[in-house]
């Protein structure tokens, strides 16, 4: 069901210093920050040639990285995304199994502009997985 990686998560301390590191010192194509208020997160994505990197900063008070941040200070690896055909039918599919998808449980639209949905950490071996329809 699940097709390629699309990106891997990666919340940060200090979001200018994050990308200046990958721009720099690890001599990445690096992107603009952009908010994402729907999400509670400003984001800036690397290109890599075979998947992306995506750093993410709290936006807002109610962020839902924020905890994540309390408890690793100097960041940590936040999610991963993978691409799925069909949301609804991976979704319901992923619910028949068990798995406990957050939120409303419905699509939200992602970074991408495609929907995403997340999937509790404790019921993939401690890793919080997204889902995006590509
Ligand atoms: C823009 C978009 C895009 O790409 O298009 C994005 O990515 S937005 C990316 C940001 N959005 C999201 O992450 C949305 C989905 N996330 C959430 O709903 C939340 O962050 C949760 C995953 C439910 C965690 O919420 P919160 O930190 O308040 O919960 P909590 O402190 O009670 O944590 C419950 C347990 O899960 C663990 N936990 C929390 N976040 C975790 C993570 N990222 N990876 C692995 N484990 C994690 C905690 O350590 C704790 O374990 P212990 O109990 O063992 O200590
Ligand atoms: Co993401």
């Amino acid at each position: 069901m699940i097709g390629r990686l699309n990106h891997v998560a990666i919340a940060v301390p200090d979001l200018d210093a994050a990308s200046e590191q990958y721009r720099t010192a690890l001599g990445a194509t690096v992107g603009a920050p952009q908010d994402e208020p729907d999400h509670g997160v400003t984001v800036v994505f690397i290109e890599l040639p075979n998947t992306k990197i995506e750093l993410l900063y709290p936006l807002g008070e109610n962020s839902p990285i924020n905890g994540f941040l309390e408890k690793n200070p100097s960041g940590g690896i936040h999610h991963v995304c993978y691409e799925v055909d069909d949301i609804i039918a991976a979704r319901d599919h992923l619910k028949a199994s068990g798995a406990r998808v957050l939120g409303t449980g419905e699509p939200k639209i992602g970074a991408h502009g495609k929907p995403v949905l997340f999937l509790h950490p404790k019921d993939f071996n401690g890793c919080l997985v997204e889902l995006e329809q590509v």
